[in-house]
């Protein structure tokens, strides 16, 4: 079994319309350079669907495999099951935990963007594994994301008490990774900050630098 938490620290999420590079060659220098988990999100125009998006899943995760990194699927519970992936992510507009849990089983990491207490509590109560929590800076990756609301609901989760793994998510950069650690995340999920780096390497070990050493500090 993972330790979730530090399978978090360094949350890679990609798809094929984030790269300007091959997505295969992306993820294996993010690989490289450190990254701690991988979301495959294939979404927005001119994404694949259909065997296409299967092709690609199964071959991402095969690189996943070979190299050890738990590899989760956005949205799409039926392709997670038919892949047998590590876990899946979702939003407040997809299906619902509870849904989603009775469909993947107990073992499986299961992820939910959550974006109050309220939606919190429910996400615990229903069997979610960790949450995502953003836009945390804005981000111009996702067009229907929320206006940024910096690391706050992540300070009053923890510090109210709250145990559940997080990862801060939106506009994530080197420069300000370690301010969500600060904030009391256990990682950070970036998409851009690596997909659309010069060198992806070098972008995951700088993250992978920044985060671990915020969360010694922190610890
Ligand atoms: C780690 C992580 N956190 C949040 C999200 C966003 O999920 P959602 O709100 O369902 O939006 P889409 O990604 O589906 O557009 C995420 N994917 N991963
Ligand atoms: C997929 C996603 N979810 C968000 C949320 O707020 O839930 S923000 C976001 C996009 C993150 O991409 P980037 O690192 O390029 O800003
Ligand atoms: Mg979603």
């Amino acid at each position: 079994m993972i330790d979730l938490r530090e399978a978090l620290r360094v949350y890679f999420i990609m798809g094929s319309t984030n790269c300007v590079k091959n997505p295969a060659d992306v993820l294996s220098e993010a690989i490289s350079g450190g990254i701690t988990l991988f979301q495959f999100r294939e979404k927005g125009e001119g994404a694949f669907t259909g065997s296409e998006k299967y092709a690609l899943a199964h071959k991402l995760q095969t690189i996943c495999r070979e190299h050890h990194i738990p590899f989760i699927v956005n949205d799409d519970i039926e392709l997670a099951v038919a892949i047998d992936a590590d876990g899946v992510h979702i939003g407040q507009e997809d299906e619902t935990v509870k849904t989603v849990r009775a469909k993947i089983g107990a073992d499986k990491i299961l992820g939910v963007s959550v974006h109050s207490t309220e939606e919190a509590l429910t996400a615990i109560r229903d069997g979610a594994n960790y949450f995502g929590i953003g836009p945390v800076f804005p981000t111009k990756t996702k067009a229907d994301a929320k206006p940024s609301r910096g690391t706050t609901l992540i300070e009053k989760l923890r510090k109210d008490g709250c145990e559940t793994p997080i990862v801060g998510i939106g506009g994530i950069t080197i420069e300000n990774a370690a301010s969500v650690i600060e904030a009391g995340a256990d990682g950070v999920s970036v998409i851009t900050a690596i997909s659309k780096a010069d060198s992806p390497l070098e972008a995951a070990r700088a993250l992978r630098n920044s985060v671990i050493l915020k969360g010694m500090v922190e610890s």
